[in-house]
């Protein structure tokens, strides 16, 4: 059973994706993308092509994939068509993370170096916990969610599905981040965010609220 990796955007982020799978000792296929017109990006690793093509050849061999890409709406888009083809989504868990035995990991979810998952956390569907980013006991993040580098979730914090937490953005203990909450970087989360919203800042203030 391999792993195909399948792009979004640039690929920046399906390399370290792909690192992270392999240091972890997953046999992976190659990378694929959505698009039958996609080219292959700049790092070595084998190139499938479309997913189109890959379906047709048949996914029942027991492949299994993740969605590579920072965007959680493409992740999203990506990981429902996979599934709607009734392939399996894997998880990737560097083995420089550190997550607790008592942590829950959804399918298709990236863990990446120097993350670290505490007690009782649950990570949904999709989601990505970057490098040196940390879930505290307790946390949660819905489908589909992000937390960039070095983002800081304190213990019970509650992120609903398509969050993002921008690169070294901390939010306290216990706050509820609902759908689609936009934290920017750096910023330091002291009350609830609304669903779409985007804080930044010390504390952290709305400055835009509704879908872009
Ligand atoms: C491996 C990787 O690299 S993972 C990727 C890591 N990337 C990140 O962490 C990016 C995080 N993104 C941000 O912080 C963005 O600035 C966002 C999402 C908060 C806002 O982006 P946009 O919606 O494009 O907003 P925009 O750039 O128009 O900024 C709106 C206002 O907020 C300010 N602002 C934007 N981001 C921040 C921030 N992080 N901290 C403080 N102020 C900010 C802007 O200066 C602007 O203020 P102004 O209206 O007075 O000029």
């Amino acid at each position: 059973m391999a792993l195909i990796i399948v792009v979004g955007g640039s690929g920046q982020h399906a390399s370290v994706v792909y690192e992270a799978a392999v240091l972890s000792g997953m046999a992976v296929a190659g990378l694929a993308a959505m698009d039958a017109a996609a080219v292959a990006p700049a790092f070595d690793c084998p190139w499938l092509g479309s997913l189109g093509a890959i379906a047709d050849g048949g996914i029942a061999r027991g492949d299994r994939f993740i969605a590579a890409c920072g965007s959680n709406a493409l992740r999203r888009e990506i990981s429902e068509t996979l599934l709607a083809w009734g392939a399996e989504l894997a998880s990737v868990v560097h083995p420089a993370a550190i997550v607790s035995p008592s942590a829950c990991i959804g399918a298709g979810t990236a863990v990446l170096a120097g993350a670290i998952i505490g007690p009782r956390a649950v990570l949904g569907c999709g989601v990505i916990v970057n490098h040196a980013a940390s879930v505290d006991h307790d946390g949660a993040v819905g489908d589909y969610g992000n937390l960039c580098p070095g983002a800081r979730l304190a213990g019970g914090v509650r992120m609903a599905p398509g969050g993002f937490v921008g690169i070294n953005a901390a939010v306290l203990p216990g706050l509820y981040l609902a759908e689609n909450a936009v934290v920017g970087a750096g910023a330091v989360v002291t009350r609830d965010v609304a669903a779409d919203d985007t804080v930044v800042g010390i504390p952290a203030v709305s400055v835009r609220r509704g879908r872009p």
